[in-house]
């Protein structure tokens, strides 16, 4: 956000809107009237279902009138649950944004960015893909300055870290590449894909080669389980950090700053960190959720961007403007204030046109979440969701906002972060409970969105026609039902 008493850009189109939320009447005409006429029917079984007499029961068993009962009350039972069921169908909206009301305003004045990318398991998730999600949202179409992405890396893996410290190389390029010449989608394995085919310039095949040459050093070692000699010695801050009996279920804090965009450094790149939290055998470490919540507090003393991204290490951003779209809608002056988090919906690459396990989840994201969004705003899906650092920390909707603070003169010591991600650092406080990410539940994101609703927030649903971020859904029958059963 703007700088206290910075009122440079305010001026400029006050009054215009930076999104504006619609409605297709005709649309939702048609669906009320067949709503309308589903309901009509429930009523006339109920009526009937009362009214109807039972027949007589001659052989006095009682079976009839048994079956009468049970008639009875599943029709109530699934009419009522098809009532309730009409809410997230009943006032749909749709919300569209002006960017570029957004960069005439603040140019770039924008508040800072912290993204936030979970991976646990360096085998499930290749570092070579993890990276490209990392790449992709240090490419975003915002000010390097003002942004930092931030890698949790739940299984301690030195493979992981070895992937990152090479695509904090990568990136000088990449990054630099992608804003010249409009680069779009920026998960580079995406992009590269696309261009397949042939280059059409010197520089995007020399970026090609580049990451070509990355890509194989990366997978080299991850099939090898070998850290190349230079890399150690490059990068030897970072692996000192692991002790020899360190393991994925027990281990200290690593923290090691790659890029340092903070006060001072002029950066063509984003700052990057990679963080793998303590674990311990003996403390719960709260899957994803204790992750994240680490990750909160370790940032927040390190960048404390104003705006959290939070992305699954599987989901690349595929619209490097997708930060300026959930801007529009937080920094709104009208609309906006009430808004405490934008969600995108999830989407995948890797699904066929039948898509036999319905992973699209098409009802819900082309349907009941933009009802929801009528309804008081869709639900925190753990991923591709722009959160205000403040409210997910639980500020109350109505308390005052703290005004985002200059970084600090004082940049804090490594050490002191650290111990932010320690196992005992939430014991006796509201970590997991009132603040940050929500404990106990396999689906933490549902209960945190609603948590965040509870305590007076609204929040809102952008779903444009270019996808914001893609990723990869289960494509076997074992992997949907573990995920299934999870949720
Ligand atoms: O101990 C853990 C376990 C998982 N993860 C990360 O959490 C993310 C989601 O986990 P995954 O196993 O891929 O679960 P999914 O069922 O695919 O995830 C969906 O469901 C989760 C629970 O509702 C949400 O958090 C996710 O955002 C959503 O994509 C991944 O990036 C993991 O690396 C961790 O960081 N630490
Ligand atoms: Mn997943």
């Amino acid at each position: 956000m703007m700088r206290k008493g910075d009122d440079r850009f305010r001026a400029v189109h006050e009054d215009e809107p930076l999104f504006i939320t619609g409605r297709r009447t005709g649309r939702v005409i048609a669906y009320r009237v067949f709503s309308a006429s589903v309901f009509f029917c429930i009523c006339w079984i109920w009526l009937y279902r009362v009214t109807a007499p039972v027949e007589v029961d001659e052989n006095r068993t009682g079976l009839v009138r048994f079956v009468w009962l049970v008639m009875l009350v599943t029709e109530i039972w699934f009419g009522l649950y098809w009532i309730v069921m009409q809410s997230p169908r009943w006032n749909p909206v749709w919300r569209f944004t002006f960017t570029d009301r957004l960069s005439r305003r603040y140019g770039d004045d924008l508040p800072r960015l912290d993204v936030f990318v979970c991976t646990a398991d360096p085998v499930i998730e290749p570092p070579l893909m993890v990276v490209n999600t990392v790449l992709s949202v240090a490419a975003l179409d915002y000010p390097p300055e003002k942004l930092a992405v931030y890698l949790s890396d739940d299984g301690g893996s030195e493979l992981t870290f070895y992937a990152l410290a090479e695509a904090a190389e990568f990136a000088k390029v990449w990054v630099p590449y992608c804003k010249r010449f409009n680069v779009e989608p920026r998960s580079p394995a995406a992009y590269l894909t696309c261009k397949a085919s042939g280059f059409d310039s010197a520089e995007t095949e020399e970026v090609a080669r580049l990451y070509k040459e990355m890509a194989a050093r990366i997978e080299t070692a991850a099939r090898l389980g070998i850290i190349p000699d230079e890399a150690r010695l490059k990068y030897g801050d970072g692996f000192s950090q692991w002790d020899s009996h360190a393991t994925r279920r027990n281990h200290g804090t690593i923290l090691q700053i790659l890029v340092d965009g903070r006060k001072g450094n002029t950066v063509t790149v984003p700052t990057l960190v990679y963080l793998s939290r303590e674990k311990r055998p003996e403390h719960h470490h709260h899957f994803k959720a204790g992750s994240m919540n680490a990750l909160i507090r370790v940032s927040s003393k390190i960048t404390c961007g104003r705006i959290i991204l939070n992305l699954d290490c599987d989901m690349y951003s595929n619209n490097s403007k997708s930060a300026r779209d959930a801007l529009c809608i937080l920094l709104d002056e009208k609309e906006g204030k009430k808004i405490a988090f934008v969600q995108f919906p999830q989407c995948f690459e890797n699904l066929t046109k039948n898509d036999l396990y319905a992973s699209m989840m098409r009802v819900g994201y082309d349907v009941e979440f933009n009802g929801l969004d009528g309804n008081g705003g869709p639900l925190y899906i753990g991923t591709g969701c722009f959160h205000r650092r403040d409210v997910i920390c639980g500020r109350k909707y109505g308390e005052v906002e703290v005004e985002e603070e200059e970084e600090s003169e004082y940049i804090s010591e490594t050490e002191m972060i650290k111990a932010l991600a320690s196992c005992t650092y939430e014991e006796n406080s509201q970590w997991g409970k009132e603040m940050g990410v929500k404990y106990g539940c396999p689906a933490e994101d549902v209960i945190t969105g609603l948590g965040i609703k509870c305590r007076g927030w609204k929040s809102a649903y952008l779903n444009p026609k270019k996808k914001a971020f893609v990723g990869v859904a289960p494509t076997n029958l074992h992997q949907m039902l573990v995920q299934q059963r999870r949720w």
